[in-house]
């Protein structure tokens, strides 16, 4: 117990003590004193009557009345309430009993004397004398009550005030509590301070508690409290003393944001007073909420990726450039980098990969630039180097150095790629004067710097014009598929063992109103560029499909019908419900039709690849790897992907005949195809040695000008009919079509008369064919 409840305790005692007297003995005091005091005054009221009459008597007998005494004691007798037991005695002057009327008087008693008068000379005296036993009772019986209470009022008075304050207690304690859950609970910090004033405005804040938010986020230790917020956070306070100061002097709140450097968080402080000298810091920790709005920041500004300006951040800063070239009569040179071969290496890789290339091309170039160039990533493999310079041949050092420093081998997921790049270089102020078209300037550069095989290349305004026409033929191409200005060449597939015509492969030309007869290579990449391939694709499908139920109806001698499907055809097109579609709608034997898809596009994403590849397998298309030997040539894919057969690039069949190693590659391919069981065609065949070489390596197939130039329906329908019986082709496919001669002599090596020159063959002298593949 402490000593301020001792003294409680010691207090309410006494004051229990006195109270419960008061009860006690208060009732029966005051009892006896009234009753005391009453029967006193009825005793003296009685004994002057009493003396009156005896004094009639003694007045009228002076010298005899003491022998009265029969009168006398009638006189005593007279009282006003009998019931009463009283002794009334008359004494004379000698204190002899002269006469007496006694009852029975129980002690204790009460007298009162009365003195009879004659002539102002006392004669006798008067006593009367009550029994004060009633009053006696009735006190004693008011004592006994009066001390049960009392005891009682003792008791419950003497507790009450502890009860009373320890109730109070209860009640702190339980808010107290109530308050400390919150105080603890509180994710904000919230630390409560003495404030000592200093001089000048200046304040000294001594910590007097913390809740645990302040010990794990803030920093504060348990033995904090005393201490001067100052001594423990190495001054960070210091600078806003002033502000806390102000809480106390204008009484407001005040909330400032500070930087905890020791442990690298930002706070959000609220000031406020705590009660008298008191004040209160709310701290919640806004480090997080900083961050992310940091990161906002970043994510407008800068690249996620490799943390470069963005775009937004590139055109801004060009602007600034361009104002400071203009002031200080410099030229500005805008590089717009793209990197060569960086599709490929992401495609197989896989985006992990790029993007770890991405980070690296970034640190080189970061290495690589002058301080106060300027470089962003623009997205993708995109990037721009700003650079200011005041001599004409500096722009073409800079590209070059920046070529030297991207361009070679990088490390990635254990395995070497090599990446080059091509670069776009507008100038400011000769090729534009805002940012925006300085950058498509730099831009469209780029585009013919590629199309050069990279290296760089400055703007010039027919490159802008190049541009337009490119744009110009998305359009036509757009325009040619709705007019269906499209058409196949079919150029024929020789099986090298009997050498007859085993499949067609169709070649796509567009027939332009304007430009005459266009071939693929000028707008098959433009039409993957823009995606107008997959609506391209699907015609194609739907026309392969259409035309091999034609010669159907027709009753041509079938063969394969191979078509070439683009990679993004492939990868983002509905490839399975497209050829699926056209098969069920042409009603044709879907082992007529042949899909080639390149190896680049079929391992651009295997998982994908697999699955597509084995849904269009249950349709019971064939398909086969078309350009095999440029990419990547995995074997392990080849072993899951369900193929057919697999094309050598005609880059390998050109030289196979003289340089080793082609032959080598060639020999290899066969060797794989044959191990997987896989046919194996030779595309490109231009001489009769090529032929010849690849015959005797047990090639399946023969494919190039050597044999047939792609064809036109009709000389093809033609060679169909022809080939292994001499019938003439149906009578409707010659009678609108004008078809040259038809020679049928067998090609080298099927016929020593072949000419080995491709350029002698034309479509329309195709060899005679026996056999099939
Ligand atoms: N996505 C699609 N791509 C298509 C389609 N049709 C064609 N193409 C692709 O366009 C590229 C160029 O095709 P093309 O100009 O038709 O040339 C083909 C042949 O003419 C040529 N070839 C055939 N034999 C020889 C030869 O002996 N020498 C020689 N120099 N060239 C020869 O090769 C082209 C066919 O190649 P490939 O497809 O690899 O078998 C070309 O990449 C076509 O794929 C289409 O419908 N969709």
């Amino acid at each position: 117990m402490d000593d301020e409840r001792r003294t409680i305790r010691r207090n309410t005692t006494l004051v229990a003590i006195l109270v419960a007297s008061i009860v006690a003995l208060g009732p029966a005091a005051t009892h006896f004193v009234m009753s005391y005091s009453h029967i006193r005054g009825m005793l003296e009221a009685e004994a002057e009557i009493n003396a009156r009459l005896v004094r009639g008597l003694v007045l009228a007998n002076p010298g005899l009345w003491q022998f009265e005494e029969v009168r006398l004691k009638e006189l005593l007798q007279k009282r006003p309430r009998q019931k009463t037991h009283e002794i009334r005695r008359l004494y004379d002057l000698k204190k002899k009993v002269v006469a007496e009327s006694a009852d029975p008087v129980l002690p204790p008693t009460i007298s009162y004397s009365c003195d009879i008068q004659d002539g102002g000379r006392t004669v006798a005296t008067i006593e009367i004398v009550r029994s004060l036993a009633p009053t006696a009772t009735t006190t004693a019986l008011l004592l006994t009550l009066g001390l049960v209470v009392g005891i009682f009022s003792f008791f419950k008075l003497r507790m009450a005030p502890l009860r009373t304050i320890e109730a109070v207690q209860r009640v702190l304690r339980e808010s107290e509590e109530k308050y400390r859950s919150v105080y603890e609970s509180l994710k904000e910090g919230l630390a409560l301070y003495r404030v000592i004033p200093g001089e000048e405005g200046e304040v000294e804040l001594i910590l007097t508690d913390i809740n645990p938010v302040c010990e794990t986020v803030f920093g504060f230790g348990s033995r904090d409290p005393g201490r001067s917020i100052d001594e423990i956070c190495d001054g960070i306070f210091a600078p806003y003393h002033g502000k806390i100061a102000s809480v106390l002097r204008n009484n407001k709140d005040v909330s400032f944001e500070m930087q905890h450097p020791g442990r690298d968080r930002f706070f959000t402080v609220t000031v406020f007073r705590a009660g008298g000298d008191r004040l209160a810091t709310l701290l919640e920790d806004v480090t997080a909420e900083k961050r992310s709005a940091e990161q906002l920041e970043r994510l407008a500004y800068y690249d996620s990726l490799t943390g470069l300006l963005n775009r937004r951040m590139l055109l801004d800063r060009l602007e600034q450039t361009i104002g400071v070239a203009q002031r200080e009569q410099v030229n500005v040179a805008v590089l717009f980098i793209d990197l060569d071969g960086f599709k490929v290496i992401n495609d197989t890789l896989g985006h992990e990969a790029g993007d770890q290339i991405l980070i690296e091309v970034s640190e080189r170039l970061q290495r690589s630039v002058r301080k106060r160039d300027t470089l962003a990533r623009l997205g993708g493999d995109e990037f721009v180097v700003v650079s200011t310079y005041d001599k004409e041949q500096n722009a073409g050092y800079i590209a070059k150095n920046l070529l030297k420093c991207i361009s070679g081998v990088y490390g990635v997921r254990g395995r070497e790629v090599y990446l080059g790049a091509s670069i776009g270089i507008s100038v400011f102020p000769d090729d534009g004067d805002s940012s925006e078209v300085l950058l498509k300037n730099a831009d469209i550069a780029m585009y013919s710097a590629k199309n050069h095989g990279g290296d760089f290349c400055f703007y010039r305004a027919e490159l802008n014009q190049r541009l337009h026409q490119r744009m110009q033929l998305d359009f036509d191409l757009r325009r040619a598929l709705e007019k269906d200005e499209f058409f196949f060449e079919y150029q024929p597939i020789i099986d090298a063992r009997t050498g007859r015509i085993s499949a067609v492969e169709a070649l796509i030309r567009w027939n332009s109103p304007e430009k005459g007869r266009v071939m693929p290579d000028v707008f098959i990449g433009l039409a993957e560029e823009t995606g107008l391939i997959l609506p391209l694709g699907e015609w194609v499908v739907r026309k392969a499909c259409a035309k091999l139920r034609e010669w159907q109806e027709a009753g041509l001698p079938l063969v394969r019908m191979c078509i070439n499907i683009s990679g993004r055809q492939f990868m983002q097109g509905d490839i399975y419900n497209v050829v699926s579609s056209a098969l069920k709608e042409n009603g044709i034997d879907p082992r007529y039709l042949e899909l080639e898809l390149t190896e680049t596009c079929l391992i651009q994403n295997v998982e994908e690849t697999t699955k597509k590849l084995g849904m269009l397998k249950e349709l019971n298309v064939s398909i086969s790897v078309d350009d095999f030997g440029t990419g990547y040539s995995s074997l392990q894919y080849l072993k899951n992907f369900p193929i057919d057969r697999l094309k050598i690039d005609r880059g390998f069949i050109k030289n196979a005949p003289h340089f080793a190693n082609h032959r080598a590659i060639v020999d290899a391919i066969i060797g794989i195809a044959k191990a997987m069981d896989l046919k194996v065609i030779a595309e490109g065949v231009e001489t009769v040695e090529q032929a010849e070489f690849l015959k005797a390596r047990n090639c399946d197939g023969l494919q190039g000008y050597y044999f047939y130039r792609p064809l036109a329906e009709e000389p093809l329908v033609v060679v169909l009919c022809s080939q292994g019986d001499e019938e003439a082709p149906p009578s409707h496919f010659l009678a609108t079509r004008v078809l040259g001669p038809i020679e049928n002599t067998l090609p080298a090596p099927f016929s020593a008369t072949r000419s080995a020159d491709p350029a002698d063959k034309q479509a329309s002298d195709p060899p005679s064919v026996v056999g099939g593949e």
